[in-house]
């Protein structure tokens, strides 16, 4: 039996009790993860495999749901929870941001809205904002202005210039930050769809981890990749500035280069270089997602003429190399890969700790967004009015890019249930600590965004054997 239980207490470690120590001696989760007043407990007793079940979200308000328990199962307790949606910062006290970046050609300058996040409506609103009237007609105005710019400085200024009635964007106005295979590309092809908005050609540029110089390289593969272009490249050729200013800043250039999230290093510089981003994260339960990286990549590596510069930032990556020659398991390079990187969390705290306003992110869920029905529809809904974009206009729907799943093991990854077992001791408290994280920023529910993970997790220790499990990746 695994079971999860959470208990009301004030954030604070407490001693495990005898059942949680013997749980936690048996190898699998028992850790106390913590959250605006709410602590969960993960247990597993003595017979495996066990089954996960989310509970129901909270019922009542303000997520004070009581315990939820089925036979020989996991169980989400959620207990009263104070939520600060909407809180001013939402980053609570800021910790180490990984480094600062140094930024060639720019000044540390910030412009005004840079701490406010401008939430509401268009990308260029704050309720108090004003308006210049002599360029109601159009092209005046910041557009002009940042039509002319070739650097982040010189968009900071024309940033500083009231913008025209309908300058309703500011360029760029949004990046999709993360995380790979969780959907981003046809979240890139679905916002490319919108009529006010301004997909960047090509999808992911990688610009802030491959050109910006920070004292440690933002990321192994940025570094590896190498830069070559310039501010006003990335501007006009990428992000499509005269489109842009051509349009009066009516639509909204977005880019979405899936490293940036897991590359913390770069929040701060990308901050004081353009403050008014709003900044869009998709995440997937992270066993799926380490897998379907996984698989994308060994895909790459085994394909005649991969592209050099791929090679070369993978060239430290053994173990995928071991799995192409069919010399390493799935199991243990996803195992590699979510044991070296940060928590989905910590990369959220360090990107808030830098700066960035509670009100710029967006947060979704992979699993909700991608599903059929109502709730992806609401979902998406909420990204287009979060970017400032008219729910009303562009696709119905999500289309479908970058699957894999219905050709690769479409029946299911055979992995060890040591290795699986191994991943989900990481996963889960760490999926805990997020959901809680999430909840205290207002996002969501804890155990909403934590019912399909933990479903997938169920559905897969319930149908493992003595020695391997079978893991369907989530959709
Ligand atoms: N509409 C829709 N519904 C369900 N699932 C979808 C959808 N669109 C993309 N996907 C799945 O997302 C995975 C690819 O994610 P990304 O595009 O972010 O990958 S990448 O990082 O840009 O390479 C990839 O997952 P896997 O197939 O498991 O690898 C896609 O199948």
């Amino acid at each position: 039996m695994v079971y999860l239980a959470a208990a009301k207490s004030a954030c604070v470690a407490r001693p495990l009790s005898a059942a949680a120590r013997a749980a936690q001696q048996m190898g699998l989760i028992a850790r106390i993860a913590r959250c605006g007043g709410t602590s969960w407990m993960l247990n597993r007793a003595a017979t495996q495999p066990g089954v996960v079940s989310a509970g129901p979200p909270p019922s009542g308000s303000n997520g004070s749901g009581s315990a939820s328990k089925s036979g020989g199962s996991i169980i989400i307790a959620n207990t009263t929870t104070t939520t600060t949606a909407n809180s001013s910062n939402g980053s609570g006290s800021a910790s180490k941001s990984g480094g600062s970046i140094i930024i060639a050609n720019t000044t540390t300058t910030t412009t005004a809205n840079s701490s406010n996040g401008r939430s509401s409506g268009g990308g260029s609103g704050g309720a108090s904002r004003s308006r210049s009237t002599s360029n109601e007609s159009g092209k005046g105005g910041r557009a002009a202005a940042v039509a002319a710019c070739d650097t982040f400085e010189c968009l900071r200024k024309a940033h500083a210039l009231p913008p025209a009635q309908q300058e309703r964007f500011n360029f760029p106005h949004a990046l999709i930050l993360g995380y790979p295979k969780c959907a981003t590309t046809s979240l890139w092809h679905y916002l490319d769809q919108h009529p006010q908005a301004l997909a960047s050609h090509p999808k992911e540029p990688h610009y802030f981890t491959r050109c910006y110089s920070t004292p440690t390289p933002p990321s192994r593969q940025g570094a590896a990749w190498g830069c070559d272009q310039t501010q006003g490249d990335y501007l006009r050729g990428v992000l499509h500035r005269d489109k842009a200013a051509a349009s009066g800043l009516s639509r909204a250039a977005f880019e979405a280069s899936t490293g940036y999230l897991e590359a913390p290093a770069i929040a701060p510089g990308l901050r004081r270089a353009l403050p008014w981003l709003k900044l869009v994260v998709s995440l997937r339960e992270p066993i799926s997602q380490a897998i379907s990286l996984r698989a994308h990549a060994a895909e790459i590596m085994a394909r005649p003429g991969a592209h050099p510069k791929w090679f070369a930032a993978q060239e430290g990556d053994v173990c995928l190399r071991r799995l192409v020659a069919d010399r390493a398991t799935m199991g243990e390079c996803a195992l590699e890969v979510v044991r070296a990187r940060e928590s989905y969390v910590d990369s959220l705290r360090q990107w808030l700790a830098a700066g960035w306003d509670r009100r710029q992110l967006h947060v979704m869920q992979y699993e909700t967004f991608t599903s059929a029905g109502p709730r992806a529809r609401a979902a998406l809904d909420d990204l287009k009015r979060f970017l400032g974009l008219d729910p009303s206009l562009g696709p119905a729907q999500l289309p479908a890019f970058n699957m894999r799943r219905d050709h690769v093991h479409p029946e299911g990854w055979q992995i060890s249930k040591r290795d699986y077992l191994a991943l989900l001791a990481i996963v889960q408290p760490q999926s805990i600590k997020l959901a809680n994280e999430l909840e205290r920023l207002g996002f969501c529910r804890a155990a909403e965004w934590l019912a399909p993970w933990a479903a997938a997790w169920r559905r897969t220790l319930e149908g493992c054997t003595p020695a391997n499990c079978t893991v369907v990746l989530t959709r």
